[in-house]
């Protein structure tokens, strides 16, 4: 039996990119609540970027260190599904939102994989995103992804971290993920200049077409995949 990859586009700062992502049929959309971000939304804002967001397409709001108040004025505008933490935030705090929600961690040894699967009981995955010293995430760089352990004892990983149409098909096939997540990498360029926050829709659909064409072609169901 074949495995579908789940698919999340994340830093979506535009009702219309919002669209593309959706109508090219990512599973998840990302929405970054953390001022220092070039991506960062406000909660009006955020909420009109995903007003016209099918059922069935999970809303991620993204945090780095907030305060329980933060999350909780964008729970109280905006439709949200899951909270991703991408910071310091311990298993206590990611878990009193009575929200599920997923801890994004920066990968530098195999070790940290699998000790965040024990730290964050709670999680419904764990993302593993990039490690550059001073930057919480959204780097655009890969990491080793021979890193991630092959066990079968992980919960459910999504896979973060420079990815982009160009890799993600081999991504895929060496790590097996749960699920994959992307920003920069479908980001629009301006003479060569990236712009942080607007979406290339072209970006999108190669991204995702290229998420099916491995999974039709390479995915079998494994354990991994089952857990939790
Ligand atoms: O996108 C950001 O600006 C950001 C800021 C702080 C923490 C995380 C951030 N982004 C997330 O990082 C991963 C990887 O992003 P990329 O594909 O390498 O650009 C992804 O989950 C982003 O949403």
């Amino acid at each position: 039996m074949s495995f579908r990859t789940r698919t999340k586009i994340c830093g979506l700062t535009r009702p219309e990119d919002a669209a593309a992502a959706v109508a090219a049929g990512a599973d998840a959309l990302g929405l970054v609540f953390y001022p220092p971000s070039p991506r960062a939304v406000s909660p009006l804002q955020a909420a009109d970027v995903v007003a016209d967001v099918p059922a069935f397409v999970t809303l991620t709001a993204l945090f780095v260190n907030p305060t329980a108040e933060q999350v909780q004025s964008v729970l109280d505008v905006v439709r949200i599904d899951l909270l991703q933490f991408h910071g310091d935030e311990d298993e206590a705090f990611c878990a009193q939102f009575n929200r599920p929600y997923i801890k994004a961690i920066r990968v530098r040894q195999a070790s940290d994989v699998v000790a965040s699967c024990v730290r964050f009981p709670g999680a419904l995955a764990i993302l593993l995103d990039s490690y550059k010293p001073g930057v919480p995430g959204g780097t655009g760089e890969t990491f080793d992804w021979s890193l991630v352990p092959e066990s079968d004892d992980l919960k459910p990983i999504i896979l973060a971290g420079g990815l982009k149409p160009d890799n993600v098909a081999y991504a895929i096939e060496r790590v097996k993920p749960f699920a994959v997540d992307v920003s920069g990498g479908v980001e629009a360029e301006l003479d060569g200049v990236a712009q942080k926050g607007i979406k290339d829709h072209g970006k999108i659909n190669a991204f995702l077409d290229e998420v099916y064409r491995v999974d039709a072609n390479t995915r079998t169901i494994s354990t991994r995949q089952h857990n939790n």
